[in-house]
């Protein structure tokens, strides 16, 4: 199996480079040659990255050409056995030693000892590693450094590597995902990426970066192209389900009437629609996300970091709240299609699998979402003292006189009512964090007593801000669309909207003014929503264009030849090979026999 990915994954990327592509077309393509993950994922994806982010043009110049030509191949190792989300706290250590300008790398303890780099285990020569670094006695946090691991002739791991691969895991088994680990490993002083801070041969340590945090950069970029994958990767599954859903006839609610497609039931309309809108959604963020993201890289490029704390905390949520999404949602077609949605040949389970790892890797969920609510109660602190908000927490004004947001069920209205609620909730944070203060406790016990409704806040803000985007980018790209398509786009947006006011009516009911009946409403027009979406719906996943070579789906080809494909699927299983697989004659025979 890794013989094979490493040989398809080789075909992809030299077949790009001849074209002249760029590595985010690399991803979109390699879907055309693997289900699982590529070993060079993190060659692509982090590797080079972080050489563009973390070295200074003279570094660049010398390891970029070596990278782009696959001269070297590279991974991203920052976590340990022991360490993951607290960066802070990796054990690696790169101590300097002026006497012969280098660093010594090593992995002090077990719990050091690199673990998950994608590539590490048996494809990488080379690799980022995040270490402490030490000079003349003191630490000065984590560091990236480029290091050669292995032989680039032999392929042999150099004296003083420890590096193999992890085993299997739930999903991602061709990623080549590694453990490594160092003793008293020597690299030269110019191997500590310089952009951000740098160590002089007499072993002075300079800060160069104006702010403390831009080693952190590439995870930055990172989580906001993982949002546009999230798209990417839910759209093809709701793809497969739709399209097997519109082939797929059970059940017989009449007695004189046919077995119906199960797309015809509300409750499949139900599963599958907000699949499509979300996959939209997350479109349409992550490209406001990109646009945002570049725009803070600007500013930096002239010095200006100020820019850089609302893209943390919108990378954050985005990326925390996209993979989740798109884990439950990628869960939910699979579910809508039955038996056949747990085949491995439906495509299912491999997107299942790798969209479930994005909710952990580039940042636990549970830890983004609390990065992005110290960044709002900060806001509101900063409201407080009367100073500006940042775009995209104006909202937070309207909750300044305390008053409840009147309910108004217009698309627009609902928008705010979800601001009303983000705001709500950071609202009831900021008093909960204050309470417990005036009850004794320190900031830190204060925040952690508030950190289950810190998570929330920010999950509201986070869905307050896709509403808006969403609604906003779908208006404004179908300004000059035929009525048809802009009605059809305006029906999904609006899905989304009612979804999810149906799904938050407890916020919705504390922090406006909705009813009851409001609710009542609120539902009927989402069920009517979904019958009228219903003729367009596989119009509306075939124009997310993905040939059969694409989705690798059983389920999901275009021509529908559904039960045609699952059986010539199983027919090539190896257990198929012969009509009597030889373990009957081994073991099921003799038991028989009572001869076991
Ligand atoms: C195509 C592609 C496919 C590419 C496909 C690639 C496949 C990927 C495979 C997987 C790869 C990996 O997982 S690579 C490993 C990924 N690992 C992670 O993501 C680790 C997650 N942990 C972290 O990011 C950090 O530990 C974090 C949780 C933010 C805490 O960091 P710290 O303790 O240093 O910081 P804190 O004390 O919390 O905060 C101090 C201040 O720093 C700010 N801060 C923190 N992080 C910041 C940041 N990134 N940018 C700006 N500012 C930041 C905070 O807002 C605070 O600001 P103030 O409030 O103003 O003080
Ligand atoms: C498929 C896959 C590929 C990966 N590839 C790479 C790679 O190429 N390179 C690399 O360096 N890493 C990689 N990783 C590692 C990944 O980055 C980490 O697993 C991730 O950052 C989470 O850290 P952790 O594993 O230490 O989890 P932990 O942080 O230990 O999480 C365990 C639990 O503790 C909770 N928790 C932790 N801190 C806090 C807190 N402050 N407050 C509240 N709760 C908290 C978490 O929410 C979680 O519930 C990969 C991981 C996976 C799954």
């Amino acid at each position: 199996m890794y013989g094979q990915i490493v040989r398809d994954g080789l075909v992809n990327v030299t077949g790009i480079e001849d074209l002249g592509l760029t590595s985010p077309v690399l991803q979109r393509t390699s879907d055309a040659f693997f289900k699982e993950i590529s070993p060079f994922l993190l060659h692509f994806g982090m590797f080079v990255p972080t050489i563009i982010g973390q070295c200074t043009p003279e570094q660049q110049a010398k390891w970029l050409p070596l990278a782009m030509d696959l001269k070297i191949i590279g991974t991203y190792a920052q976590t340990e056995l022991g360490h993951g989300t607290f960066i802070r706290g990796l054990e690696t250590t790169a101590t300097y030693d002026a006497s012969t300008e280098q660093f010594i790398l090593k992995t002090p303890k077990l719990s050091s000892y690199k673990w998950w780099a994608g590539g590490l285990g048996k494809t990488a020569n080379h690799c980022i590693v995040l270490a402490q670094l030490y000079t003349k006695g003191v630490c000065h946090g984590p560091h990236p450094f480029i290091v050669q691991i292995r032989d680039t002739e032999t392929h042999m791991p150099l004296p003083g590597i420890k590096v193999g691969e992890i085993g299997p895991k739930l999903g991602f088994n061709t990623a080549d995902n590694g453990f490594l680990g160092f003793e008293d490993f020597r690299i030269p002083r110019e191997n500590l990426m310089m952009k951000n801070a740098q160590v002089t041969k007499d072993g002075t340590y300079v800060k160069v970066a104006r702010h403390g945090k831009l080693t952190y950069g590439t995870m930055v970029f990172v989580r906001v192209m993982l949002v546009s994958d999230m798209a990417y990767c839910l759209a093809k599954a709701v793809t497969i389900a739709v399209r097997y859903s519109a082939v797929r006839r059970q059940s017989q609610p009449k007695p004189d009437q046919p077995e119906p497609q199960v797309l015809d039931y509300l409750t499949q309309q139900h599963k599958l629609f907000i699949c499509i809108s979300t996959a939209h959604a997350m479109k349409l963020t992550s490209t406001w996300l990109w646009n945002t993201f570049t725009g803070v890289l600007a500013d930096m490029r002239d010095g200006n970091t100020d820019t850089l704390p609302e893209l943390h905390a919108l990378s954050s949520c985005l990326k925390a709240i996209s993979t989740s999404d798109t884990s439950a949602l990628i869960e939910q077609c699979r579910f809508a299609c039955g038996g056949h949605g747990y085949m491995y040949s439906s495509n299912l389970p491999a997107l299942y699998s790798f969209a479930t790892a994005t909710r952990t890797y580039e940042g636990d969920y549970t830890v983004l979402l609390l990065q992005t609510a110290r960044f709002l109660v900060k806001s509101w602190e900063q409201m407080d003292e009367g100073k500006p908000l940042t775009p995209t927490l104006a909202y937070l004004e309207q909750s300044r006189n305390g008053s409840q947001v009147s309910w108004d069920d217009s698309p627009e209205g609902i928008v705010r009512g979800f601001d009303a609620v983000a705001a709500g909730r950071i609202g009831a944070c900021v008093k909960s964090i204050r309470k417990h203060i005036n009850n004794g406790m320190d900031y830190e016990d204060a925040w952690q007593m508030t950190t289950v409704q810190l998570v929330g806040a920010a999950e509201a803000h986070c869905r307050a801000v896709i509403c808006r985007v969403y609604r906003d980018e779908t208006a404004r790209l179908t300004a000059g669309c035929s009525p048809g398509v802009k009605a059809v786009l305006d029906q999904l947006s609006t899905l989304y909207l009612l979804y999810w006011a149906l799904e938050r009516t407890g916020d919705l009911l504390r922090f406006s003014s909705l009813s009851e009946r409001d609710i009542e409403n609120l539902q009927a027009r989402y069920e009517a929503l979904l019958l009228k979406i219903r003729p367009n719906a596989v119009g509306l996943v075939d124009a997310f264009d993905f040939r059969d070579e694409v989705l690798m789906s059983t389920l999901g080809s275009y021509d529908g030849r559904v039960y045609e494909r699952l059986m010539e699927e199983a027919l090539k299983t190896p257990l198929n090979r012969e009509p009597v697989s030889d373990s009957f004659h081994k073991y099921i025979k003799p038991m028989m026999q009572g001869k076991l």
